[in-house]
């Protein structure tokens, strides 16, 4: 059993938060990540920013052009996995990437690098599982979870998909981009349940969730949840002051605040 399905089926680790690596600096990223460590984050999505994240909302994109403005890349954030462990930093951190990288990256050297980097498993959003088993190979060779991404669609393609999973299933809620939403498929609870009874590891629940009363909700039908946007807009609304060592304090205790709010139990 790897580290993330072990963290993720213990009593309380259910919150996993996205943020993009380097917004607005690799600095204020590193304080966020202690934040959501002291707030008891299960894991977290490092997300390595990407000119085309076709499957991002207005709100992760921008964060990820606010990032390459100042050209932090898949090094940068495989530099920052390595710093925090060295630091005895815990939560187990998702490197969070599109395909695009990792090609170029090389799947072998990524997979180990990132390993020896800390990080406890990776997800590649726009890599299609039919077109995963390479990346999937390297990452059995090398007990490094390749978390597979599965959307309300049949119950024999979450079956297939799911059966050979490892770290976590990440169980898109509702088709389309990453963002903040009032309302989920209409049969989302079904397609957890349907993903949770295949999966031989944790679900986590993710597109959308942005208040307490989703992540309440959606902590009955899936082991952990995940959000991203309502946490990034959040980043993006104090980005000046994470950038200036006079106020970053009063930045980071309002990102802290709504943490609190979204786990509250
Ligand atoms: O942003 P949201 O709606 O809270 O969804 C989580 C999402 O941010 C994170 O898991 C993620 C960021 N980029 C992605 C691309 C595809 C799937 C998931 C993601």
């Amino acid at each position: 059993m790897t580290k993330l399905e072990v963290r993720l089926r213990q009593e309380g680790q259910y919150f996993i938060p996205f943020i993009t690596a380097g917004d607005p600096s690799l600095e204020a990223s590193k304080k966020i990540l202690y934040l959501l460590q002291e707030e008891g984050a299960a894991a977290i999505e490092l997300g390595v920013p990407f000119s085309d994240p076709m499957a991002d909302g207005p709100v992760i994109q921008a964060a990820s052009e606010r990032a390459l403005a100042h050209n932090i890349s898949l090094q940068d954030v495989l530099r920052l996995g390595k710093e925090l462990r060295e630091e005895g930093y815990h939560t187990p951190l998702i490197l969070f990437t599109y395909f695009n990288p990792v090609l170029h990256y090389g799947l072998e050297a990524l997979v180990e690098e990132a390993q020896a980097s800390g990080f406890a498993g990776i997800i590649v959003p726009d890599l299609p599982y039919e077109e995963s088993a390479p990346l999937r190979a390297v990452g059995k060779q090398c007990d490094f979870p390749v978390i597979p991404l599965v959307t309300p669609t049949s119950k024999e393609r979450i079956e297939s998909i799911v059966s050979d999973a490892s770290g976590f299933v990440y169980c898109v809620s509702s088709l389309g981009t990453t963002g903040m939403r009032q309302y989920f498929a209409d049969n989302v609870e079904e397609f957890l349940a349907t993903a949770r009874a295949f999966s031989p590891v944790p679900t986590a629940v993710g597109f959308g969730v942005s208040t307490g009363e989703h992540v309440r909700h959606f902590r009955r039908h899936a082991d952990a949840v995940v959000v991203g946007s309502a946490l990034v807009k959040k980043i993006e609304e104090a980005q000046q002051a994470l950038l200036d060592p006079q106020q970053i304090d009063q930045a980071l205790a309002s990102l802290r605040q709504f943490v609190r709010q979204l786990k509250s139990e």
